[in-house]
Order: C-alpha cells, then structure tokens, then sequence
C-alpha cells in the first residue's frame, strides 16, 4: 500500500479522511435567482459565508456547516429575507461526512467491449475526429456549422415576435432577410499549417490498457469512469517537440523515479500531467535561425501528499538533471503539487525549477512573453489571420478617436497587435498573472496607449473613462465556457460601444444576448452581425473560431 503510516495519520489529524462519525449541518437556501452569481457572492459574503455550493442555473445553494448552531443561526438570518424580490427560505439536513464523500467516488469502470482499432485509432478518433477527411470539406463542415448557428438567431428569436412594433422594429433586419444567413459570410479562413500546429498540449500521465505507464491523451471521459491514457506519438496535431518531451516524460517515470503514476481511481500515485507549451517561434527575434532550446516551457504535475519534504525536494532535484539534459533543450521547467481531486493543471501552486517560467512567441510582428497560466492561441500562424481580419474590421473610417477594449485580453495578444493603429488599448483580464504578462508585453513592443486592468469584465467594464468625441470598439475573445450575461448586459448599455467583434469558439447564448431586443434585462440598443468569418484554429477537430463583427442596429 503505497499511503505511508505517516501521511494516513496526518490526514485523519488535519481531517482530509472521512470519518464514519462526523456529520455534516446542511443548509439548503431555496428561492434564489438563477444566475445572478456576483449579487449571490456578495449576499453571502456579506453574512461570512465565503464557501457555498450553487450552480449558475440552480435556485438553491448548499452551505456545509460543522455544528449545528452555526447553522440554525445562518438558517434565522436567511429564511424569509428578500432578495431580489424573491423571498429566501430554508433547509436543514445532517450527512455523514463519510456519505457525502462517496458522492464523489470514482464511477465505475466502463465494461471492457472488443474495439477492434489500434490505441492510436482510438486517440485520434476521439482528439482529431477528421483527420480522415480532406482539408477542403473540413472547411466545408466547419463553414456549414457558422451558417447555422447564424440562421439560429432567427429561429431563436422568432418566438419573442409578439412583441411591441418597437421592439419588432429592433429585429427587422432579421425578418426581412428569411432565406440567407442573417448576415454577409465570407469565405473560411484555413489554417496555413495543419499539422503538429498546437504549441500548447496537457497530457494525462497513467495507465495505458495494457497497465503500462504512459503519457498522453485520457481516452474519453473521466465521469464516464475512463481512466486509460493513451500513446500521443501519432496524434497529427502536436508538434514533434511536444511527442519527445512525452516520450521522454513517459521513460522518466517508468525507469528513472521510483513512485507510481497517479491512479485517478483510487487517488493515489504522484506523477498527475504533463503541460507542454512548445511556441511556433519562440523567444529570439530572428525568426529565421531559431534555436529548438528557446521555445519550451514544460510544467509537471505531481500529487505530493504522500510524499516527505525531503523527498519532494529530491525529485525536483532529479527533475532539473534530467531535463538539463534533454535535447532539444527546454526552456523553462515548472513544477506544480496538486493534491486535490480534480484532474487538468491548474492556476497557483507552481515552482519554476529551471529557466525563468516564461515562454515568447511573435504575432504579426510582435513578440509576447507567455506565462504557464496565461491563455495563448495555440495556433499561431492561423491567429495571424485571424488578428489581421480583427484588425481591418476594428477600423473605423470615423475623423474620431477610437478606443479599442480588449475584453478577456488574456495576455494581450489582440489589443497589442493593433495598439498602433487605435488611440488607445484598455485590457481586462481576470487573472493577475496574464494581465502581468499584458503589461510586461506592451512594454516589450514599445506600445504606450494600452491601459490594462485585473478583474472580471462583469466587473471592470466601467474602469473606462468614456471621453468626448470617441468611438469604442469591442473585441470580446471570452473562453469556450462563455461569458456571464453581466458582461453582455454592460456592453449593450454602454453607448459609447459601436461596434462588437466577438470571436468564439461557441457562445450561442452570448450572441443572442447582443441581438435581442431591448427589455428589462436587456436594456440597451441591440447589435446586429455584420459580417462574420470562421477561422479554422484546429485543423483536424470539430472546432473553429467564429469571428463576428456585430453594429449597432
Ligand atoms: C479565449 S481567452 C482569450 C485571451 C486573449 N483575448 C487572447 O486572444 O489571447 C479568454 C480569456 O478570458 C479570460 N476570462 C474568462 N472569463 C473572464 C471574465 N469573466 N472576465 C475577465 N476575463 C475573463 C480568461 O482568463 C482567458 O484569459
């Protein structure tokens, strides 16, 4: 067994080991608004509840108590109160600690079928599920899926059409145009490399089926109870630097370290991911002669837990030597603990072991300095292109000055290609260490009209002073996940915003929101798309960024 005497005694000491006798005093608040997550943290944290459990979509949160006189007492406070004219009730229930931790066991372990495809098959079947198919209907498919979810904002709207003449005339452009996408389309712009274009890769370190340990892509879903990890060397999206540092990982932890791979089943084990950030160009300025040594950043995951201080401090040590002489060389290594349950790297927690931590790349002329958390495209020629579209769209023909706000401006890469060509750049961004890097980029480049804030966009827009005789154009680049309804809300109110380029991966919901028309939430005059381009980012994938320039109507 591989948990140490040590380490269980420590947890049943600081209380990381369930204990069939402790009980859990829940309190289930019910009659909250969906959504409204800033107005619920602050209702929360007003009363010292800082750790609550609510989904976006739920009515109800959870609130773990350890006695239950703290929760009676939050139960007094809250039941009855009223909250955004919803008047809040409660619930009390008491768990076995023991019970609610089983919540979160593993699921069971898929039934062993006959798949008669190779490991590689399977891989590339589930990461690059076209690769079968020829570039030009890739493009095609992926063309085809911007169309409709284009036509989509008519279907979703059509039902809102009784509505006042008003507001009706607000979606005329809609309506009139019944056949057509609702707005010009143009031609797909395709990634000018389709293979090993992904400078950024998180590989899963475990098991293959076959029990042998392995770096590389986690076959399926873990909530499907998938735990497998497969061989990368033939996926046709990761660069060839990136397969040899997960070879190179995998013969790590098979002949050189004496713990196991982490088990994502039973917890347990030490080596957990592997993250390569192997940049198209890297950190020299002459993109002609560049050294393979000046482009990686390689960051390891490791549960520590189980292990001594001593021990900790030796791996790391094992690490540096052996990656010192890894070629081609890396730049910088990183080390991260993570000793919690969820699986991916994770922010905070890191230690730059070799290097400085940071990785560049250049962008139609521009160089960037890349943290290990900061979001960087990962396919750097085809955001060229996309950037160079961004950039003629962001134009504005106006004798005004223009304000470019780069919302969710990650580590700058939009606001800074375009820094000369506006009056002034304002960045925001939610985490620090990009918006560092923001900072530290726009120096680098010699750009000094770009202004850059920490925060959620939900919570930052108004940072911009609105001056006279200026015109703002919006980028909005959020994550794949969206972006709350807050910030399309400010958007809309803000009048001083023209013009919205939204590029994303999908956000069907956060589009809708710009166009719909003006009511008590949406207050605002609406956008409408103008034009709207799919830049093919993932070769290879089902996705594709989708680029639209939405005008006010
Ligand atoms: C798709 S990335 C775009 C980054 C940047 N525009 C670029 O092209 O490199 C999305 C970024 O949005 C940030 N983000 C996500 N939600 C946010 C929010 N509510 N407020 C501010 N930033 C947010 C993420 O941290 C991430 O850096």
């Amino acid at each position: 067994m591989f948990t140490t005497i040590r380490t269980f005694l420590d947890r049943v000491i600081h209380g990381t080991m369930a204990s069939p006798d402790k009980i859990i005093h829940r309190v289930k608040v019910l009659n909250l608004p969906p959504k409204d997550t800033v107005p619920i943290k602050k209702l929360f944290n007003s009363h010292g509840i800082l750790k609550y459990k609510k989904a976006p979509q739920w009515n109800y949160a959870y609130i773990n108590f350890d006695s239950e006189i703290a929760a009676k007492d939050t139960m007094a406070t809250l039941s009855g109160m009223v909250f955004k004219k919803r008047t809040l009730a409660t619930e009390y229930a008491q768990i076995s600690e023991l019970a609610f931790r089983e919540r979160f066991s593993p699921p069971p372990a898929p039934q062993e079928t006959f798949d008669p495809r190779s490991f590689a098959e399977r891989l590339a079947d589930q990461v690059t599920p076209l690769y079968k198919m020829p570039y030009e209907e890739q493009l095609a498919k992926k063309q085809k899926q911007a169309i409709r979810q284009l036509r989509n904002f008519r279907k979703k709207l059509v039902p809102l059409a009784e509505l006042t003449p008003e507001r009706k005339a607000q979606l005329a452009w809609i309506y009139e145009n019944t056949e057509d996408p609702p707005c010009q389309i143009l031609d797909p712009i395709r990634s000018p490399q389709i293979e090993g274009y992904r400078t950024k890769c998180e590989f899963s370190i475990g098991k293959d089926p076959t029990g042998q340990p392995t770096v590389g892509f986690l076959e399926g879903l873990y909530r499907d109870g998938m735990t497998h990890v497969l061989d990368p060397s033939q996926s046709i999206h990761v660069p060839t630097v990136s397969k040899q540092i997960a070879k190179a990982m995998e013969q790590y932890v098979r002949h050189h370290s004496t713990w196991p791979v982490y088990d994502r089943r039973s917890k347990s084990g030490v080596w957990r991911s592997l993250m390569v950030k192997a940049q198209h160009t890297g950190d020299v300025l002459n993109t002609f002669s560049l050294p393979l040594k000046k482009k990686v950043m390689v960051l390891i995951q490791m549960k520590t837990s189980d292990l001594s201080t001593l021990q900790i401090e030796q791996e790391k040590q094992r690490l540096v030597e052996y990656w010192s002489s890894f070629a081609p060389k890396i730049k910088t290594l990183m080390v991260q603990q993570w000793n919690g349950d969820s699986n991916g790297v994770r922010e905070g927690g890191t230690e730059v072991v070799m290097g400085d931590g940071y990785v560049y790349e250049h962008l139609l002329g521009h160089r960037f300095r890349i943290s290990s958390h900061a979001f960087f495209q990962v396919n750097t020629p085809a955001t060229e292109h996309m950037l160079q579209t961004c950039a003629e769209w962001c134009h504005q023909e106006e004798e005004k000055k223009t304000t470019l706000l780069d919302l969710c401006c990650g580590c700058g890469s939009i606001g800074i290609t375009m820094a000369n060509t506006v009056d002034r750049v304002v960045g925001i961004e939610m985490i620090p260490d990009a918006i560092n890097d923001a900072k530290f980029n726009a120096s680098l480049n010699q750009i000094t009209n770009a202004q850059y804030h920490v925060g959620k966009v939900e919570e930052k827009i108004d940072v911009m002073s609105h001056e006279r005789n200026e015109t703002v154009v919006a980028v909005l680049d959020p994550p794949r996940s969206g972006v709350h309804s807050s910030v399309i809300r400010a958007v809309r109110e803000a009048s001083h915003i023209n013009k919205v380029i939204f590029i994303s991966c999908d956000a069907k919901q956060a589009m809708q929101n710009f166009i719909r028309p003006t009511s008590k939430k949406y207050q605002g005059v609406p956008f409408k798309p103008k034009r709207a381009v799919t830049i093919d980012l993932f070769p290879h994938t089902d996705h594709a960024e989708l680029m639209i320039e939405f005008v006010r109507i």
